[in-house]
């Protein structure tokens, strides 16, 4: 019997509202897209996007007059053009890959935790539904306690840390916020790398194995490191464990970085060099999977898939076939189910029964005012 039927009785009681259980809730967090693959719609979320400080931290009123000035006006043509060749008849790959994500976590957790229902909400760090709006509806809803999961395997203050910033921003403007619980990073998480491992072999087992894995994880400046980002290690060491997981040689899997935006020095090897020197260094078959990205998206589909490709083969390589990311497979759906329930250990069984005790409570006390004569009126 679901727990919300012990609650049943009090439907309708004039002496107060209907009580609930204090509710769980996991609010996966991804980056964000545009609306729709043109400039207008890209112009808007890029704004947003590198206008956030943690993304780019130049001072501010030099970095206004650049992003305003000149890369607004250059840049959402050129995206929009890549959003274009990787949209879809249901929209932007980031976004219904990580609807699919959450709706599969959703009855998954739903299966393993029949007494204490967690909910999935999906936000958005950039664009819809954006992380505010995503908490106030939960707080609507009754949910007193928030398991925050970013969908970024490795921790960056770029991308994680930037989540971290809206959701407090989001329980500042709340009078009573919910108990919050958040996942900084799942870099090492034996399931995540169990289930990036055989999807991988899974890949492998149908389309034969290529000469070289590449795996190539999202590049951020390298002053961000020195300044303490943790993001690199977390990168080498996800590709270590994999690599020890899927008993590769140390030659026989190679990473990169890629996406590096600006001229800042970001984190090397580059992506784009790299397959051009595997192409000439003879290597005919290059495999390419992104570990750090949850779900495809223009990263994975246009910048490896597309154009990497078209570099790799104008090299002199024979083919670079992409690994799709996780997505909502069973090994992903799974892992962060786990992940989920590790994180919210204590979480909601018990908060059921102390609400019912409180339930019971409220309702003898109205027993008792109701048999009292009323001294005063208010
Ligand atoms: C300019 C600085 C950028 C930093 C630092 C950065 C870090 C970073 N990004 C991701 C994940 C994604 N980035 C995506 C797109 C994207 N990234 C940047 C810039 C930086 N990213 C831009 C300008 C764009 C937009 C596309 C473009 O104009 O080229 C995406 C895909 C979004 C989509 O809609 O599909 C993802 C995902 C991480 C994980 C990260 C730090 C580790
Ligand atoms: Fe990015
Ligand atoms: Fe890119």
């Amino acid at each position: 019997m679901p727990r919300s039927d012990h609650y049943t009785g009090l439907a309708g009681d004039s002496h107060g509202p209907l009580v609930q259980p204090v509710q769980a809730a996991v609010l996966l967090v991804n980056l964000g897209t545009p609306t729709a693959p043109t400039a207008k719609a890209v112009r808007p979320y890029l704004a947003q996007f590198l206008g956030d400080r943690r993304v780019i931290d130049y001072p501010r009123w030099l970095w206004w007059l650049i992003l305003h000035g000149v890369i607004l006006r250059v840049r959402p043509p050129r995206s929009a053009r890549a959003y274009a060749k990787v949209w879809t008849s249901q929209g932007s790959p980031l976004r219904f890959g990580s609807e699919a994500v959450a709706e599969a976590l959703h009855r998954e957790l739903a299966r393993q935790r029949p007494d204490g229902p967690i909910q999935v909400a999906l936000a958005m760090r950039y664009g819809e539904p954006s992380v505010a709006a995503t908490i106030a509806r939960l707080q609507h809803e009754g949910v007193r306690r928030l398991l925050v999961l970013p969908l970024y395997p490795q921790y960056s203050a770029t991308s994680t840390g930037s989540v971290i910033d809206a959701v407090a921003d989001a329980l500042k403007t709340l009078r009573w916020p919910p108990e919050l619980r958040l996942v900084n990073d799942y870099h090492d998480d034996p399931g995540h790398i169990a289930a990036l491992a055989s999807s991988i072999e899974g890949w492998w087992a149908i389309n034969g194995r290529g000469d070289k894995l590449l795996l190539s994880f999202h590049g951020i400046p390298e002053r961000y490191v020195r300044l303490g980002d943790p993001y690199l290690d977390q990168c080498q060491r996800t590709a270590r464990l994999l690599r020890e997981h899927l008993r590769l040689g140390e030659d026989e899997l190679v990473v990169s970085f890629q996406s590096r935006v600006g001229r800042e020095s970001w984190l090397h090897p580059y992506t784009d060099a790299t397959v051009r020197r595997l192409a000439t260094e003879g290597v005919q078959r290059l495999d390419v999977a992104c570990p750090g990205f949850a779900v495809d998206c223009l990263e994975t589909l246009e910048e490896i898939a597309m154009q990497n490709r078209a570099f790799f083969i104008a090299a002199g390589g024979g083919d670079l076939r992409y690994i799709p990311a996780l997505n909502d497979s069973a090994g992903q759906v799974d892992s962060l189910a786990a992940l989920v329930l590790r994180h919210t250990q204590g979480w909601p069984e018990f908060a059921a029964d102390y609400d019912a005790e409180a339930a019971q409570r409220r309702q003898a006390d109205a027993h008792l005012r109701a048999q009292q004569p009323r001294a005063r009126s208010d």
